[in-house]
């Protein structure tokens, strides 16, 4: 029934850069400027997520009349469906471990060189990707107390479930990078994050 083989639509991709990281330790925040920069040395870029086809499915299968970009935001709305969205995708990882992630290359523009996934949540996942392409793996750090001030609330079944823990204890990540600096100290780590980052899509 399932497939996991890549999608061939990505003719011009030299990287796979996978971003994980707790709830609100800044996964989007950071993957949008790195595909700046990115852009500005002249590559096409494209952010995807593995749970992006996850909710177009499940929006799609479910009556309810759900709102696919009110889904993908970070507002209460995506809350209010998260646990069920995570029980749902888990059915269907339980049959194959890489169905999302084959799902969203899908959607890759042939044209595009680097794509950023901006929600790795399990070692599957990295898996995944490793084995079908040129990967560069980040680890997002986040002290509770800041991801609060961004939003976090801790929610039982949510946060300790394994969609959020499941790569707590990964170690293997081409880096680790730090998301309560103030600005400028972070924009000195995202240069430095660049340059290897050319650097693993030249070698
Ligand atoms: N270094 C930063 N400086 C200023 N604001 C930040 C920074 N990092 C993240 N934020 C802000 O914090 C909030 C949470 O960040 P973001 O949405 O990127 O987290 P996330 O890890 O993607 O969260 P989720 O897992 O819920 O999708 C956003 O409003 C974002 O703009």
């Amino acid at each position: 029934m399932f497939s996991s083989l890549p999608p061939a639509s990505t003719a011009s991709l030299k990287l796979v850069i996978c971003f994980s990281g707790k709830r609100k330790s800044g996964k989007d925040y950071l993957c949008k400027k790195l595909a700046s920069k990115l852009e500005d040395q002249g590559l096409r870029t494209e952010i995807r997520g593995v749970s992006f086809p996850l909710k177009e499915e499940y929006v799609r299968l479910h009556q309810e009349k759900l709102d696919i970009e009110k889904l993908k935001s970070d507002s209460d709305y995506k809350e209010k469906y998260r646990k069920d969205m995570a029980d749902f995708g888990e059915r269907i990882r339980n049959q194959d471990s890489g169905y999302f992630c084959r799902k969203t290359m899908e959607y890759v523009s042939p044209k595009t060189q680097v794509v950023l996934i901006s929600d790795c949540r399990r070692p599957t996942d990295i898996a995944y990707f490793r084995k079908h392409y040129q990967t560069f793996t980040i680890r997002i750090h986040c002290p509770v107390d800041m991801r609060k001030k961004r939003g976090f609330m801790f929610t039982p079944g949510i946060d300790d479930a394994e969609t959020e823990c499941a790569l707590d204890e990964f170690q293997s990540w081409d880096t680790v990078l730090s998301n309560e600096e103030k600005e400028d100290q972070l924009e000195e780590r995202l240069e430095k994050l660049l340059t290897d980052v050319i650097n693993r899509i030249k070698s």
